[in-house]
């Protein structure tokens, strides 16, 4: 809760804005039964109808304040909560963008989806709500109260017996409540990861037919939350009826103890048992908040942790800012990813010199992507150390680091908007010759040109109204526009047909000639013609020199290039 309080701190003069519209339309409720007391005690019983005139008028004054306090603090309400919103949002998106992959792995995306937009929401619906009942509510109930006690002081201990036994029910409603919201929240994590994960595979599960398998998963998650919110609402179900049983039992007990007034005038029995509704509806409506409450802190809990989440990389004091020239080395590197029981690299020892290309092969799940993930620190490695141009990765300044590398992964990731701004990407100064110059490198130029808006076309979201390959051609094409010192192409040419892939091999060859490239391929043919390739196997080196030299000493790599290439391709 001090998460919210702290948000609502910051705008606190708009929230005291609300606070008091909402103290007048509370006062405007209040004082409604006691006018009309009195015009069913002074006016009514004696005929008397200017009093009732007078006393009517001053009723429809106080109404009509409480409906101009009511809109007023419905508009400030809203702006507060939807500001506090926002500002959550952003905050969490900030701190998001500072985290490394390591912390995203841990608190995993999906879960951050839906702590961005679905706890967010709760929280919003939590402000809204103190400031639409959690205040006026207390107010009308305590200030009903007091007029009780002023109109039938005998009535001060039934009431107060009446509101220690409510607060026990709201107490126990919260106590239960809290841990079960937040199990709901999980729930929706999981639902989420799933429709997450069917929707950006889509096209691989209507390929395999899998659709069943996908519902059934999609059911179970959905079955899951449905279960958690029936456990979380029945819980409170039972409270509520409670309450209001209690309050109910409140009304009938004091309008027995008031049998015997026979003093007691009618309309201030009225006003009192108009006032003991009014403490039920604001006992009512306090428990319902309390609700959302219990919602909201189960999710302030959650956005706390992404708030809080330091990246588990550490950025140096003073970060060193060294020439880039594009000379790589592994010193004795191991690496092993949060949680998992082994380690994905083992004592890596490797010398890249500039502008060189280094192919490398090895089979799926060598650690090839890990090797070339620790050059622009997606991750740190565990033991040893990953140098650029004899520095310390860990000890450069980062956005200098990354700048001076360009990653065309594995999976072709484009944004929605045009190809030229998709390009820019690279680098958002590029000339409109530069883009060109890169798609053409890229074999990009031919498909762009082809296309009725050109480097206007407009992009799908991730580039749906691309094929695989021209995914792939645009995303080297991106690469190159940043003119970077190192290239790390991770399995990028895997939808490029065998001409069209050696083009783009050529073409980077000519006009990156000073570029130090990293070539992963799954394919013999890709790699062979590096300067140098490094075969992985199980996270560690099994080889590393040319084409010719691995087949001479390197066990693994005869075996892949048998099996792709056989005997007649040898060289
Ligand atoms: N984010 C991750 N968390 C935990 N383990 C991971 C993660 N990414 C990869 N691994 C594991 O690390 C090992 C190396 O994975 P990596 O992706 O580097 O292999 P690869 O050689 O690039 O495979 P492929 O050719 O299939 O892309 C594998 O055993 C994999 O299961």
């Amino acid at each position: 809760m001090k998460l919210i309080l702290q948000y609502i701190r910051k705008h606190l003069g708009i929230f005291l804005l609300s606070t008091f519209f909402l103290t007048m339309e509370a006062m405007a409720d209040l004082l409604q039964p006691t006018f009309m007391s009195y015009i069913v005690d002074e006016g009514v019983k004696n005929a008397d109808v200017r009093r009732i005139l007078f006393y009517g008028l001053i009723m429809l004054g106080i109404a009509g304040a409480g409906a101009f306090s009511a809109v007023m603090r419905n508009q400030f309400a809203s702006r507060t909560s939807q500001t506090i919103g926002r500002e959550l949002r952003r905050d969490m998106y900030h701190n998001v963008q500072r985290l490394s992959m390591e912390n995203i792995d841990r608190l995993q995306p999906a879960s951050i989806i839906t702590r961005i937009t679905n706890d967010v929401t709760q929280i919003q619906e939590f402000v809204n709500g103190i400031m639409r009942i959690m205040v006026k509510a207390p107010i009308t109930c305590i200030g009903a109260i007091v007029l009780i006690m002023f109109q039938t002081p005998g009535q001060a201990p039934v009431m107060a017996v009446i509101i220690f036994v409510v607060s026990l029910l709201v107490w126990g409603n919260m106590r239960i409540g809290y841990p079960r919201f937040g199990t709901v929240q999980k729930k929706l994590d999981g639902l989420n990861g799933v429709t997450r994960e069917f929707l950006s595979s889509v096209r691989v599960v209507k390929a395999f037919h899998a659709e069943e398998e996908e519902t059934d998963k999609f059911q179970e998650s959905s079955q899951a939350l449905a279960a958690a919110n029936v456990s979380a609402l029945r819980a409170m179900a039972i409270f509520s009826p409670l309450i209001n049983l209690t309050v109910n039992f409140g009304i009938v007990l004091l309008l027995w103890l008031s049998r015997n007034q026979r003093s007691a005038e009618i309309g201030r029995l009225m006003a009192s048992v108009n006032y003991m509704t009014q403490v039920l509806f604001s006992v009512m409506m306090i428990s319902n908040a309390l609700n959302t409450a219990v919602r909201a802190a189960a999710s302030a809990g959650r956005i706390r942790e992404v708030l809080d989440e330091e990246p588990a990389q550490h950025l140096p004091e003073n970060p060193l800012t060294p020439e880039i020239k594009g000379d790589i080395r592994f010193e004795h590197v191991s690496f092993a990813y949060a949680g998992a029981g082994r380690e994905s690299l083992l004592n890596i020892n490797l010398h890249i010199n500039p502008g060189e290309t280094v192919g490398i092969i090895g089979s799926t799940g060598s650690g090839k992507t890990t090797l070339v993930n620790l050059i622009p620190r997606f991750y740190d490695a565990g033991k040893g150390k990953v140098l650029l141009d004899g520095c310390d990765v860990t000890r450069m300044d980062t956005k200098q680091l990354r700048n001076a590398i360009a990653v065309v992964p594995q999976k072709a990731l484009l944004f929605s908007g045009t190809i030229r701004d998709n390009l820019r990407w690279g680098r958002a100064d590029a000339s409109e010759e530069e883009l060109k110059a890169a798609a053409e490198t890229a074999c990009a130029d031919e498909f762009i040109g082809q296309s009725s808006q050109g480097y206007d076309t407009l992009l799908g979201q991730g580039g749906v109204n691309l094929s695989g390959g021209q995914k792939q051609r645009l995303s080297i094409a991106r690469a190159l526009v940043r003119c970077p010192r190192v290239l790390i192409l991770d399995d990028c040419t895997s939808a490029l047909d065998a001409r069209t892939e050696a083009a783009v091999l050529n073409g980077l060859r000519k006009t990156a000639s000073q570029v130090t490239v990293l070539l992963i391929s799954q394919r013999i043919s890709t790699v062979m013609r590096a300067d140098h390739i490094l075969c992985l196997d199980n996270g560690q080196v099994e080889g590393y020199g040319t084409h010719e030299e691995l087949m001479a000493s390197c066990g693994i790599y005869q075996a892949i290039y048998d099996s792709q290439i056989g005997g007649g391709l040898n060289g």
